[in-house]
């Protein structure tokens, strides 16, 4: 810095107050004498003495030297504030990202929740709405399988009454088919024996002319009675035709079918039927056949119809056995 000493009092105190506002400080009283004295001392060196020249010089170098390192660090401030604001500026760009990033993962996880509790709402509705088909659906199905229990029953009851004979409550011929291939297919399967019996009661047009036709029914339902009472559980007795009966043996030959007749006309002496206090009296014809290897169930019937033909031709109420 270079100073040329002023030449009047006016002219100094301009100078003066220019160098404050040159360096930025305040036109305070001291910082004001301060400089008017540095100037008019050098103003007038002739009046001083130098220390004071010297003194003076050195406050103004000094003062000089402040304002500029005041000046400098303003300067560095008014960078670092620059600076500083930039990064700022970047952090807040940051932060404000940050938290637009925060606000739509928010969002995100908003609309997230919002479609789970969605879906979770039509799962409920839905497994509700199933849950009510498969409710009803198992009603139904409980209901359809009582009508199905109900139509077996009547089948099978339908079925018992086609094969079974109003009468006597045995089998008719139409249940005798059903169950005469069966038992033969399974004899000769088994290597096992079946026997056939065929039994017509003796002079039972007699019966019906003495007693009535009524009577003569009840006969033939007690008759099927006694009979089953000889018999065991997997035989199958049938009524063949309106006063002859058919027993089926299973796992019999034709000695056990006669012991089982034998019993029978047993039993039937013993147990006559009574009418009116009236014994009625019943005798029947017999004729047995074993199943042979070869034969099928047609061929069994016929040859236990020829030996009960035999019987009734040889003096009625005795047993005929078909040769094997
Ligand atoms: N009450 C009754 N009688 C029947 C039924 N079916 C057949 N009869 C009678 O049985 C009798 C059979 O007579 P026949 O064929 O002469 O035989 P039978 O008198 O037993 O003489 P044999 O067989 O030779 O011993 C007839 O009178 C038929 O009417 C029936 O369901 N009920």
């Amino acid at each position: 810095m270079s100073i040329t000493p002023p030449d009047n009092p006016v002219e100094v105190a301009r100078i003066a107050l220019k160098r404050l506002s040159e360096r930025g400080l305040p036109p305070t009283p001291d910082n004001y004498a301060q400089f008017y004295n540095a100037i008019v001392t050098i103003k007038s060196p002739q009046t001083k003495a130098p220390e004071e020249l010297q003194q003076a010089w050195q406050v103004l170098c000094q003062v000089d030297e402040a304002v500029g390192e005041a000046s400098e660090a303003m300067q560095q401030l008014i960078d670092t504030l620059d600076s500083e604001r930039g990064a700022m500026l970047v952090s807040l760009g940051r932060l404000q990202h940050a938290r637009d990033a925060h606000a739509a993962r928010r969002a995100s996880v908003e609309e997230t929740h919002n479609t789970l509790a969605d879906l979770l709402d039509s799962v409920i509705t839905s497994t509700n709405s199933i849950h009510s088909t498969v409710s009803a659906s198992h009603s139904d199905l409980q209901s359809i399988r009582d009508s199905v229990r109900h139509i077996e029953e009547d089948l099978a009851f339908n079925r018992r009454m086609l094969e079974q004979d109003a009468l006597t409550g045995t089998f008719n011929r139409q249940g005798l088919d059903h169950h005469l291939a069966r038992e033969v297919k399974v004899a000769l399967r088994n290597g096992g024996r079946l026997t056939a019996v065929i039994f017509d009661l003796d002079d039972f047009k007699q019966i019906n002319d003495t007693h009535g036709h009524l009577i003569g029914d009840q006969v033939l339902v007690h008759v099927a009675n006694l009979t089953r009472v000889v018999l065991r559980e997997n035989d199958l007795l049938v009524r063949y035709g309106g006063e002859e009966f058919l027993i089926l043996l299973t796992d019999t030959d034709v000695n056990g079918a006669s012991y089982v007749i034998d019993r029978l006309r047993t039993v039937a002496g013993r147990t006559p039927f009574l009418h009116k206090g009236q014994r009625i009296e019943v005798s029947f014809s017999t004729g047995i056949a074993q199943l042979r290897p070869d034969e099928n169930g047609r061929a069994l019937l016929l040859r236990a119809d020829e030996a009960l033909y035999r019987a009734k031709n040889t003096g009625k109420s005795r047993t005929e056995i078909a040769p094997a």
